[in-house]
C-alpha cells in the first residue's frame, strides 16, 4: 500500500524535512486488525502529549481521521505514523507556525516465532545505556540512535529482545518494548521520568491491573530487583506480551500473572 504524506499518496519527501535533518518529530507504531487501528485512543493520547511537549502544531482530529482511513484501506498490518516539524532552512531554529508533516506508512504484521509468546524469550544484556533527559523522557520521538546502537549489539536468534538500562544502571525497558517484573503478586515497571518510551501497551497493562485489583507500582528497578523477580515480561503495541525466561545469568519462568495479562492484551490486539 502506498505511503501518504499530508493525506496524499506519495513515496517522496522534501530534503528540507526536519525529521530527516534533526529527528525533529514523533512517531506511532499501530497494529491494524480488521481495518481498525488497535488501541487508537492511547496512541492519539501519547501523540498529543508529545505535540504539546515539543510544541508541534498538528491537527489531532485530522490525524485521527487519516489514521482511520489508512487503516481501513490497509486491512491488517502495522501502520506507522511519523509526524515531523515540516521543512526549514539549515539550522536548529524552526518557525513555530509551520504545520507538522504527516507521514503514514503501512507494512505487514511481523511474523515472530510462536515460541516467543508461547514459551518466552531471552533478553540480550545491552551495554548501550539510555541517556537521562527529562524533557524527552516518555516520548516516542524520532531520535532512536540509542535503540539502533543497542539493537546492533546482537545478531543471534537466541535473543529476541534486549535489556536496556540508563546511565545510572537502573533497569528501564527493552529495545523496542517496555518491561514489567512480578514480585510476590505485585507488578513493577520502570519510572520513565528520565528516559525510555511510555508504551501504549504498558499504559494498557497498568490500566488492566488496576481494573483487576492487581497491585502495580511504577518506580526505579535495580538489577538485583530484576534478578530476584518471580516473573518478567516485555510488551509493545504490536506483539502484546512476551514472557522473559532469562537475561545473562538471570532466569525466570513464565508465571500465572504474565499469562493472565498476555491473554488480555492478545484479546485487545485482536479486537
Ligand atoms: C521501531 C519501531 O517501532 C517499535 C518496534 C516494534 C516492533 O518491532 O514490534 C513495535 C513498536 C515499537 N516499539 C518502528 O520502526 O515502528
Ligand atoms: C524504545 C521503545 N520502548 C517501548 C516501546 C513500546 O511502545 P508501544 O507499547 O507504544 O508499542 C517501543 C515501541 O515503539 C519502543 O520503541
Amino acid at each position: 500500500m502506498h505511503s501518504w504524506v499530508d493525506g496524499q499518496p506519495a513515496d517522496a519527501l522534501s530534503l528540507k524535512d526536519r525529521g530527516l535533518a534533526y529527528g525533529d518529530g514523533l512517531f506511532e507504531t499501530i497494529a491494524v486488525k480488521s481495518g481498525r487501528p488497535q488501541l487508537l485512543e492511547r496512541h492519539l493520547q501519547r501523540l498529543a502529549e508529545g505535540c504539546r511537549r515539543l510544541a508541534l502544531t498538528a491537527d489531532q482530529a485530522l490525524i485521527r481521521s487519516e489514521l482511520q482511513a489508512y487503516a481501513a484501506a490497509l486491512g491488517e498490518g502495522v501502520l506507522k505514523l511519523i509526524l515531523t516539524r515540516g521543512n526549514s532552512q539549515r539550522g536548529y531554529a524552526a518557525d513555530p507556525a509551520t504545520a507538522a508533516r504527516r507521514i503514514l506508512q503501512g507494512s505487514a504484521l511481523p511474523v515472530y516465532p510462536l515460541a516467543h509468546a508461547e514459551q518466552g524469550i531471552r533478553l540480550f544484556p545491552c551495554t548501550t545505556r539510555l541517556a537521562e533527559q527529562p524533557l524527552l523522557a516518555g516520548l516516542k520521538h524520532l531520535n532512536r540512535l540509542e535503540q539502533v546502537l543497542a539493537r546492533a549489539e546482537w545478531r543471534d536468534a537466541e535473543h529476541a529482545e534486549g535489556l536496556m538500562r540508563d546511565t545510572s544502571g537502573r533497569v528501564i525497558e527493552g529495545v523496542f518494548s517496555n518491561l514489567f517484573l512480578v514480585s510476590q503478586g505485585r507488578l513493577l515497571t520502570a519510572d520513565l521520568s528520565r528516559c525510555g518510551v511510555a508504551g501504549v501497551m504498558r499504559a494498557e497493562i497498568l490500566f488492566q491491573a488496576e481494573s483487576l485489583g492487581i497491585p502495580a507500582q511504577v518506580g526505579d528497578i535495580s538489577l538485583d530487583q530484576l534478578q530476584q523477580a518471580d516473573e518478567v515480561f516485555v510488551c509493545n503495541s504490536v506483539y502484546g506480551v512476551w514472557p522473559v525466561l532469562g537475561c545473562a545469568g538471570m532466569s525466570w519462568s513464565a508465571g500465572a500473572l504474565t499469562r493472565k495479562l498476555q491473554g488480555i492484551t492478545r484479546a485487545l490486539l485482536d479486537a
